[in-house]
């Protein structure tokens, strides 16, 4: 079974959220990436998300841009986020969900990029810009049994979330704002009835994402769904060395909710 796949089912028997933190790969130079992982996974989180960097990020918020353009300077490139996950995977025992957009991949070459994660032990992929009409184009990614994690959103009709989960794999990603990622106070709308909309509809786990940075944000999206997704946040606790707040933002994941 994919690692990803049983990882979020092992959260489901121990009745926890899952929890899944993204950070940006080379943001601080990708010697960082070891500890930084291993940080995560002994904080007790699900699985990671790793942003690969890329110049124009249609779906990031100025935090995560900035993570971009940092590791950018560094000179990271998707060839050496393969290359240094390939050389700690037996070390990291973490899921790795790598983010990224389609010309990443395309200027890579499919096959090559498909064969080095394999060879890497991704897990999945998340590729906001492809919706699933031309998911198609990435099947190979599919084939070799690396999830493709397709997204919902606010805007969403009833119909599309039906088609975008039918055949869902690895889990849905719920986006809970209409805009883009970053650190909010609060959620406006009917939150509460869009996840359990989605849940309704979904065969596979429901995480949301966007916008999370409180314990208290954890806690009131996870009464809905199967866990959260938090970038902007986890970027900026590394960035000022406040890792306890990482931890606290766990740890809210695994206090039991009644659905
Ligand atoms: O940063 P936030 O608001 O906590 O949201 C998660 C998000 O950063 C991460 O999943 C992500 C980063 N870039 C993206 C682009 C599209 C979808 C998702 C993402």
């Amino acid at each position: 079974m994919n690692k990803l796949t049983k990882a979020l089912e092992e959260c489901r028997v121990k009745q926890e959220k899952a929890f899944i933190p993204y950070i940006m790969a080379g943001d601080g130079g990708l010697e960082r990436l070891k500890s930084q992982l291993l940080f995560l996974e002994n904080g007790g989180a699900t699985a990671v998300e790793l942003g690969i960097p890329f110049s124009d990020p249609v779906a990031d918020g100025p935090v995560i841009q900035q993570a971009g353009i940092r590791s950018l300077e560094e000179g990271t490139t998707l060839k050496a986020i393969l290359n240094k996950v390939m050389e700690i995977k037996n070390e990291v025992k973490i899921p790795i969900i790598l983010m990224g957009y389609s010309n990443s991949i395309m200027a890579y070459g499919l096959k090559e990029f498909t064969e080095d994660c394999l060879r890497a032990g991704i897990s999945g992929c998340i590729i906001p810009d492809v919706p699933i009409e031309e998911e198609k184009m990435f099947s190979a990614i599919k084939t070799a049994g690396i999830v493709l994690i397709r997204l919902v959103t606010l805007t969403s009709s009833k119909e599309r979330i039906t088609e975008i989960t039918a055949g869902a794999e690895g889990f849905i990603y719920a986006v809970t704002v209409n805009g883009i990622t970053g650190a909010r106070d609060g959620f406006g709308g009917d939150l509460g009835g869009y996840l359990k909309k989605v849940k309704e509809l979904s065969p596979v786990p429901v995480l949301a994402g966007f916008g999370i940075s409180k314990p208290e944000h954890v806690r009131d999206t996870t009464q809905f769904c199967d866990g959260v997704i938090v970038g902007s946040k986890i970027i900026e606790c590394f960035e000022t060395g406040n890792e306890a707040q990482i931890n606290e933002l766990i740890q809210a994941s695994k206090d039991l909710v009644q659905k």
